[in-house]
């Protein structure tokens, strides 16, 4: 006849009565104040793997795509588990959200939590040593599991049904630093420099720094970029925020998904050219650019919708950077912002500065050392095999291609069973865009030559005819001083 909300609540509150005087009790809600709690999802793994524990009723989980079974406590249910000798008891508590609630926020419909009852004279004993267990025994199961996320913003900046603003989709990309066609000693570069960094935590505690380091991949598609994120985030075996710009319609919103966002992890916004207007700054009269000077960006290519002039309902370049820079920066530990860009050129040099994004990679039209990892990789080249006579010639054309490793792959892919034919539609392939490319730089030193010719023949003519270039100049002041005018009138 009782709802089971109803019942449990009846239930918990008659153990409380009977039990105050020997049992504390210690609520882990799921979600604290704004941030998800991390001890939550701990004791959550925690259960879901614990030998020790004994529960008669579990929840199995897969979760889409996972290759592993978790299970962990019913919905108002509990369960027993030993630590130290001591017996304690987790309670899985589920109730309904009222609706009726005040929030700023729309929040999940369930509010979830465990209660942790322990007899009042092993508290003492065991509470810290239990939760610091709990937290690394989690840690373990998730480097073990070598279960990692990859998280997106969802659209339109709603919250999933547990209140989260991330979508996450296990993270299973296959490159790796082996995998990855660069420069080797760039390669190294870049992995000396991710161990430093997670290994650094004494370093940038005793140096004040906020725990968090910035990468800037630039270079043609094609390249590796998205590849690299992935061999990073797998190097270190961190989760992966790939944060759509286009879908975050505020500052304020892009800090909330900043605090949602987990310590040890990746957080990418890839084409940043392409997602915030970087190239907007304060024009001067004459049309000509002025330095930085955090004015409003609006969004470009619609995504930011309704988006208004006054800054109120846009993503700044300010905000961009408090992100990564400033204080809203550390509110988490141990994080990495990488940045993605195919044009360099683009972007805002308030971004390039300095102490903004700590290493600027350039990912590179293919190598010859990039694509000897690809031919070992792909075809199962060992040393002997460089030897070839073909690979000279390769060597000779490959920088004057500029292919990009994504191009070569295709090849090699679709020969991998072949060798030989391999290699010679590789070579053929690299002398067919090495000539394009030829013809391609002819063209343009061509067009660049006729350019300069016609300007010269303009100063000449200029010079030759003084008067008409006078009074052309006059005319155009005149055209300016009217516009002035009337804009003044306006
Ligand atoms: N440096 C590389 N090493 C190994 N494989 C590569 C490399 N670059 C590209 N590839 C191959 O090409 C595919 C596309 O590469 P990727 O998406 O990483 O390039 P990108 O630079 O991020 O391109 P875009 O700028 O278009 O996003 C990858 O799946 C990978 O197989």
């Amino acid at each position: 006849v009782f709802p089971p909300e109803l019942r449990f609540a009846v239930l918990k509150l008659f153990k409380r009565l009977f039990n105050c005087s020997s049992y504390c009790y210690f609520d882990i809600t799921e979600i604290d104040g704004v941030n998800t709690n991390e001890l939550y999802n701990a004791v959550q793994l925690y259960l879901s793997s614990s030998a020790s524990i004994t529960g008669s009723r579990l929840s199995l989980t897969r979760a889409l795509n996972s290759s592993s079974t978790t299970f962990g406590l019913s919905n108002n249910d509990s369960l027993v588990d030993t630590f130290n000798g001591v017996s304690v008891l987790w309670e899985h508590v589920v109730t309904q959200r009222q609706s009726q609630t005040f929030s700023w926020r729309p929040l999940p419909e369930e509010k979830r939590g465990f209660t942790l009852r322990i007899k009042k004279g092993d508290k003492h004993l065991i509470l810290n040593s239990y939760l610091d267990y709990i937290t690394e025994k989690a840690n373990d199961i998730r480097r073990k599991n070598q279960e990692r996320f990859l998280y997106t913003n969802s659209r339109g900046g709603s919250l999933d049904s547990r209140g989260h603003p991330w979508e996450s989709v296990p993270f299973k990309h296959p490159s790796t630093f082996d995998t990855l066609a660069m420069d080797p000693t760039t390669k190294k570069e870049i992995m000396d420099d991710l161990r430093d960094f997670s290994n650094g935590q004494t370093f940038y505690q005793k140096t004040g720094r906020a725990w968090k380091r910035g990468y800037l991949l630039y270079g043609p598609p094609g390249t590796g970029k998205s590849s690299m994120i992935a061999a990073m985030a797998n190097f270190l075996g961190y989760d992966v925020y790939d944060l759509e710009l286009t879908e975050v319609h505020t500052n304020s919103e892009l800090r909330k998904l900043l605090m949602k966002t987990s310590s040890k992890s990746i957080i990418v916004i890839e084409d940043i050219d392409c997602s915030i207007n970087l190239g907007n700054r304060k024009k001067s009269n004459s049309g000509g650019r002025q330095g930085y000077d955090g004015t409003p960006h609006e969004m470009r290519g619609g995504g930011g919708a309704g988006a208004g002039e006054d800054g109120v309902n846009s993503i700044t370049l300010s905000g961009l950077l408090n992100f990564t820079d400033g204080l809203w920066s550390c509110c988490g530990s141990e994080r990495i912002f990488v940045f993605t860009t195919n044009h360099i050129e683009k972007l805002d040099p308030a971004l390039l500065r300095s102490g903004r994004m700590d290493m600027h990679i350039f990912m590179s039209y293919c190598t010859f050392p990039a694509l000897k990892i690809l031919l070992q990789n792909y075809l199962g080249f060992s040393e002997p095999d460089m030897g070839l006579q073909i690979m000279e010639e390769i060597e000779a054309v490959i920088d004057k291609a500029q292919m990009t490793p994504a191009d070569i792959s295709e090849v090699l892919i679709k020969n991998r069973r072949h060798k030989d034919k391999a290699l010679s539609e590789l070579l053929e392939a690299l002398r067919n865009m090495a000539e394009r490319r030829k013809k391609e730089n002819w063209r343009s030193a061509r067009e660049k030559n006729s350019t300069e010719v016609e300007e010269e023949e303009q100063e000449k003519r200029a010079l030759e005819n003084p008067k008409q270039g006078c009074d052309e100049e006059f005319e155009e002041s005149c055209k300016k001083e009217e516009e002035d005018d009337e804009e003044k009138l306006n």
